[in-house]
């Protein structure tokens, strides 16, 4: 049987999966398409890492292993909702939640000196961070938003801040001593593996990676953060925010970046209190405290700590003394600085320009910003877009074009495949990376505390997001653009080999009446800013970061959110895997349903991803009631678009229950009146019907529910039982659905 595997996820897109997918499975059903569920939540990655330590009932499979092997076969068709990145104030809650379940996992071990202790931390290290999008990415990424989204958000447009010319909203970034700076890189002639090594200035040698097996034409790039650069660039960032009298906040991607960002962070919460790391460093380290892990672990645990009240009040002396922070929740005192994975940069840049360039204070108004991006290679983009809106305003949902993206992401390619490859640099010396017959390809000299990494980029990916690239431009005739800055070490590699690809699509005929050029990051964002204006469309051509970044700053300017965008990673074997929307797992919402029973996600991501994967299988599978399923599935969906039924944003009108039942309806309606497939149409038809004739009752019985507080059981590992019936309130509909 044709089978859709649909992933058990995290946070606001579970909640939504609990009502959505006893829908899907219905309607799949019909068409002989199998649904089943895989689990690749947090929680569910934590178990499968401690078999031994479960009883039987409580073990869990390896699901997401199951997932990355099967991402590179034919068969894959796989549907992947958000799922929580962790840090590790993340993390350390989800395993107290779990233990408080009777599940017998270990602590998060702050120092592995034990073996025990080491094992534990392998395998936290292993679920940690962004652990699950690069196992599955077997393929590039296409995201773009579908032309019925595009032309609803036209229609109602979504609410822009305005810019004032005099805006004090700018981007810090490094002039020097950062990644960008220090990248070397290297094309690899032939199959080999190599070996990252730390020599010491006493010639010590330290190996940091035993084994890196590479392919020939891959790019190996090395590079590191000065780390004194970094210091000094904080502090003077940090006056710069008092003396302009803006906000100070910092952002970066911890959870991807989940070795380099997070030390990157620990330096700037330092930087913002230097007295009290000065006076109270050892102590707050003994006891296990790190500044990596942001002001809220800080505060939580020195209340524990013989000299708490004075740390306590260092840090209050801190805030005093520093610029104004920005806050990610005001009314709960929540800073820029409190948890690591709290401000994302790809969402946080986008909503602080979507915001009038505003961020919010302490004080609960919005206002002005340093965003401080402390790496270059990507900063120019936001305060390229920052300095667009200075000079001509907000854009206009209602008129502006659109950024689609091809992105280069296969075989967790460039930076953010590179955690298992960044070292904190113990002592002074050089890093260098040596091939298989002993020869330094890279090499580096570094300062203790420096960050080093190594990126890789396999060349096959590499071709096939050219074509990509090439097949996007041509299907929808608008130029591309390859976001590439020869100036950097990498992408002078991938230029090379961009240009030789091009040439062998150029010779086939591929390329005629196409636009396709490189430009930098800064100029190609310009470019595009420009063009969008007018109305015009331009798509991204980005490699795996700027595929990120550019994926939530065009849709939450044009879509007011990204979660509304098609994602498809064609995978390199045939396969398919279909990312629901854009965004993350909105941990926002999942506060609000449990304060209020009210469930703001809007699944419309997951709406575009099921009809693709629905149209893929029934191409693989010949499988013509699938092709029925997805082609009524878009029709629908236009509908719900039309008839604005997305989640409504406050309390009373239909949530995101209340969506599925109106998708379920006109999805119901469109497959009844198909004709392609009788059969079916005969046995969605009376479906239809009485789910229209109970239409009113069962948005009553959704909608009844609504304006109390809910237990789900549970943040990370909801008990299903609870979730289950909170998210599936209307007996009418539950019974219309059984009876299908
Ligand atoms: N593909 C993946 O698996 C991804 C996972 N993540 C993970 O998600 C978590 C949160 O990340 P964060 O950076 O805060 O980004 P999110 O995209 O989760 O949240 C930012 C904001 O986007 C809006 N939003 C996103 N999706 C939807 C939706 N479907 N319906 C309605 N609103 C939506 C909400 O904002 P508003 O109030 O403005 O409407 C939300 O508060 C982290 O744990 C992160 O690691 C992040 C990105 C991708
Ligand atoms: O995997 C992650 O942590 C985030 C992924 C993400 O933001 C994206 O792919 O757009
Ligand atoms: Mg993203």
């Amino acid at each position: 049987m044709a089978k859709i595997i649909y992933t058990h996820t995290d946070e606001a897109p579970l909640l939504a999966t609990y009502s959505f997918l006893p829908i899907i499975a219905a309607y799949a059903a019909k068409a002989g398409v199998e649904v089943e569920t895989r689990d690749i939540s947090l929680a569910g990655r934590i178990l499968a890492q401690f078999p031994d330590r479960l009883t039987d009932e409580q073990r869990v499979d390896d699901a997401l292993a199951e997932l990355g092997d099967l991402a590179k076969t034919p068969e894959a068709n796989i549907i992947k909702l958000p799922n929580v990145s962790a840090s590790v104030p993340q993390l350390k809650t989800a395993i107290k939640e779990l233990q408080e379940k009777g599940y017998d996992i270990p602590d998060f071990p702050e120092s592995a000196d034990t073996d025990e202790d080491k094992a534990a931390r392998a395998a936290y290290d292993k679920v940690k961070g962004s652990a699950v999008n690069p196992v599955l990415r077997e393929g590039n990424s296409d995201r773009r938003a579908p032309l019925a989204v595009k032309n609803y958000a036209k229609a109602h447009p979504h609410r822009m801040g305005a810019w004032s010319s005099a805006s004090k909203t700018n981007v810090a970034t490094m002039d020097h001593g950062d990644f960008f700076a220090n990248e070397l890189s290297v094309v690899i002639p032939a199959d080999d593996t190599l070996r990252i090594e730390h020599v010491g200035t006493d010639d010590t040698i330290t190996v940091l990676k035993e084994s890196l097996p590479v392919l020939a034409g891959e790019v190996i790039d090395g590079t590191f953060m000065n780390v004194a650069a970094l210091r000094r660039f904080l502090t003077e960032q940090i006056a710069r925010a008092k003396a302009e009298d803006v906000l100070f906040s910092v952002h970066l991607k911890a959870t991807m970046m989940k070795v380099s960002d997070p030390i990157i962070f620990g330096h700037v919460v330092q930087a913002f209190f230097p007295t009290l790391f000065e006076q109270y460093g050892e102590q707050l380290a003994a006891a296990g405290i790190s500044p990596n892990d942001g002001l809220g672990a800080l505060l939580n645990a020195v209340a524990q700590l013989p000299d708490g009240d004075a740390i306590k009040a260092a840090i209050d002396q801190g805030l005093a003394d520093g610029p104004t922070m920005a806050m990610v929740d005001s009314d709960k005192g929540v800073t820029n600085l409190h948890v690591p994975s709290d401000v994302i940069i790809d969402a946080s840049m986008p909503a602080m320009i979507r915001s009038s360039g505003h961020m919010w204070g302490p004080d609960g108004e919005e206002a002005d910003t340093l965003a401080v991006i402390p790496d270059s290679s990507y900063a120019g983009i936001y305060q390229t877009t920052i300095d667009d809106c200075r000079a001509h305003g907000a854009f206009d949902p209602a008129t502006m074009g659109s950024v689609p993206n091809v992105g280069l992401m296969a075989k967790a390619a460039e930076e953010y495949g590179s955690h298992d490859k960044t070292f904190e640099v113990p002592a002074a010396g050089t890093v260098r990376v040596l091939n298989g017959a002993g020869e330094a390809l890279i090499e580096h000299t570094v300062e203790p505390g420096d960050i080093w990494r190594a990126c890789q980029t396999k060349d096959a990916p590499i071709r096939d997001w050219v074509k990509l690239a090439v097949t996007r431009a041509r299907a929808s005739g608008v130029p591309a653009i390859f976001w590439l800055d020869e100036a950097r070490a990498h992408d002078a590699q991938l230029i090379a080999k961009i240009n030789e690809y091009l040439a062998v699509h150029d010779a086939a005929g591929d390329l005629e009446g196409l636009t396709i050029e490189i430009m930098k990051p800064a100029d190609a964002t310009a470019y595009s800013l420009e063009r969008i204006r007018k109305g015009e469309d331009t798509i991204s051509v980005t490699g795996n970061v700027l595929r990120d970044y550019n994926t939530d700053l065009f849709p939450i300017l044009e879509l007011g959110t990204s979660a509304k965008m098609l994602s498809v990673v064609p995978l390199m074997n045939g396969g398919g895997l279909f990312e629901t929307g854009a965004g993350g797992s909105a941990p926002k919402h999942v506060q609000q349903l449990v304060k209020e029973n009210y469930l703001r996600w809007d699944s419309l991501g997951e709406f575009f991803a099921l009809a693709a994967s629905l149209d893929h299988l029934a191409d693989f599978a010949d499988n013509k009631g699938a092709k029925v399923l997805a082609e009524t599935l878009d029709k629908a969906t236009e509908t719900f678009l039309n008839e604005d039924k997305s989640p409504t944003r406050k309390i009373g009108g239909i949530d995101n229950r209340g969506s599925h039942f109106f998708l379920a309806l006109y999805w119901a309606q469109e497959i009844a009146a198909q004709t392609e497939d009788t059969d079916l149409a005969g046995v969605f038809k009376p479906f239809a019907e009485s789910l229209a004739a109970d239409a009113e009752k069962i948005v009553a019985e959704l909608n009844a529910v609504q304006g109390h507080p809910v237990d789900i059981g549970g943040y990370y590992q909801p008990d299903d039982a609870k979730a289950e019936a909170v998210m599936r309130p209307s007996t009418t509909l539950n019974e219309a659905l059984a009876a299908l």
